[in-house]
């Protein structure tokens, strides 16, 4: 999911509520293209070094607990209140928590009940107390969250989290009229993680809608999430920034589209969207120097530097697809964000810059590797180049130029696009070895390791580390 989804999926949502309710939707970004790019989290299967046991057993300490204190959803089958979601609701009414919804045509990710009934789960999520994290609450349609416990090491902790002190601080925003933002308080080089944080609500992007005396209500069970946070975390909550404060919708909707961040579960699973108390904070650009992943086996997010930061720079990210056009990108952050305009250093080029920018990242959003590579023959070009017997090596040559033209093009518009990245740095550094050019290969593999890290996660990358050994031992 892209920031943003949420809300443009709400809004037609509501314009055809009536259609909804026949047949609801799926909020889903099923290219998974663009999760390159942006604060999109890509599927991971980013393992890292598990503390074994750690914290499963705390995680299973808290369900429990759970079973004793009944942080699942208590089954009701009223719901007397709340229409339309449109109402504000500072003061939410008594909690109405349901396990069963009415029945779902084709949302099957619901597991829908021989009686077309759909039962959900709200499951607290462990406290990790020597991190001092509050519980985190989730809503979980029935089977998942056993599923997800069932899995090995879930959910894990990577150790050297343990030793990783705070590089961020949340204060007043350098950007105008942005509120809040993040900021580094160390330098920082491309790859360096800027913060790890656990989400403290989260909801399948869709949930499925509720009736109540006037239609339905989507909000329904964010509220009974909701009452299921502590008290710090309801604060919290509260405390984050809604950006349509006039509505249409209430502010608990508000403050949820405005700052859920995508968690992409296994395949298959509904597409999931959290808060974050302090990543949430981080405010939007269209050259962004950080980028955020998600790890499901760590239940968390991490946000890396795409770029090298200094002390003191507000840390950004970005919510949209970045290989869109300028007019698109405005278009997507005034009507999700109330971002009007976004004035990052891409949307206030000139207009004969600003028009070469966009052609720039529909290229690289055009970019796809050629059919060898596909077919994962990668070597078949050099073989060719050497076959020519070129004494002047020109089409190694070439190689170079055009593949550094395209990692400078991206490095250019701060727009990274992780196959563009895979294919021309591979290629780079078989043509440097080839050349004999072992330290330009050298740093052709660590910007890539460094890059890939930021935007895929840890334990994404293309097996960089092992190329680089191998390198190290060619003397
Ligand atoms: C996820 S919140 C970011 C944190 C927020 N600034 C705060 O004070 O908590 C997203 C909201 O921040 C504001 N924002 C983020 N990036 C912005 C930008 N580049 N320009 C203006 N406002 C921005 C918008 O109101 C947007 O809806």
């Amino acid at each position: 999911m892209r920031r943003g989804f949420l809300n443009r999926e709400y809004q037609k949502d509501k314009a055809s509520e009536e259609t909804s309710k026949q047949n609801p939707k799926r909020t889903s970004d099923p290219d998974g293209k663009a999760t390159s790019l942006g604060p999109v989290a890509v599927p991971s299967n980013d393992i890292g070094i598990t503390t074994r046991g750690f914290l499963k057993k705390e995680y299973q300490k808290q369900s429990n607990d759970a079973q004793i204190s009944a942080p699942v959803a208590i089954i009701s089958t009223a719901y007397p209140t709340q229409t339309g979601g449109a109402k504000v609701l500072p003061n939410p009414p008594k909690p109405i928590y349901t396990s069963r919804t009415p029945p779902l045509p084709g949302f099957t990710s619901w597991d829908i009940d021989s009686t077309g009934h759909a039962s959900v789960r709200i499951v607290t999520f462990p406290t990790l107390p020597v991190l001092g994290i509050s519980p985190g609450v989730c809503l979980f349609p029935a089977g998942l969250s056993e599923a997800l416990e069932s899995m090995p090491n879930f959910p894990g902790l990577d150790p050297s989290f343990m030793r990783f002190h705070d590089v961020h601080e949340i204060r007043k925003s350098s950007i105008p009229n942005a509120g809040m933002g993040m900021f580094a308080t160390e330098n920082m080089d491309v790859g360096d993680m800027i913060i790890k944080e656990y989400p403290f609500l989260a909801q399948p992007q869709a949930t499925p809608y509720m009736p109540g005396p006037n239609g339905t209500d989507p909000e329904m069970f964010l509220l009974a999430l909701f009452r299921q946070l502590p008290k710090d975390g309801q604060d919290i909550f509260w405390s984050l920034h809604n950006c349509r404060p006039n509505g249409p919708y209430s502010k608990m909707k508000g403050v949820f589209d405005t700052n859920a961040l995508p968690m992409d579960l296994r395949p298959g699973d509904p597409l999931f969207a959290g808060l974050a108390k302090d990543i949430s904070r981080i405010n939007h650009s269209c050259t962004p120097n950080a980028q955020v992943t998600w790890s499901l086996l760590e239940w968390s997010w991490r946000v890396w530097a795409l770029q090298p930061i200094k002390k003191g720079d507000e840390i950004t990210i970005s919510y949209i697809p970045l290989d869109l056009s300028r007019f698109a990108r405005q278009d997507i952050l005034r009507d999700n964000y109330a971002i009007s305009p976004c004035i990052c250093p891409s949307c206030l080029l000139p207009p004969a810059q600003g028009k070469q920018s966009d052609e720039n990242r529909k290229r690289l959003n055009e970019f796809a590797p050629p059919q060898w590579y596909v077919d994962r023959r990668p070597d078949i070009e050099l073989q060719e180049a050497a076959r020519s017997l070129d004494p002047e090596r020109r089409r190694l040559k070439e190689i170079i130029k055009e593949s550094t033209m395209w990692m400078d093009l991206m490095d250019h518009e701060k727009c990274w696009v992780t196959t563009v990245i895979e294919f021309h740095s591979q290629r780079l550094v078989k043509a440097w070895l080839a050349m004999g050019g072992r330290s330009m290969a050298m740093k052709t593999v660590k910007k890539a390791q460094a890059l890939e890290r930021a935007c895929l996660g840890l334990g994404s990358g293309s097996g960089w580390a092992a190329i680089s050994r191998k390198i190290e031992g060619v003397r």
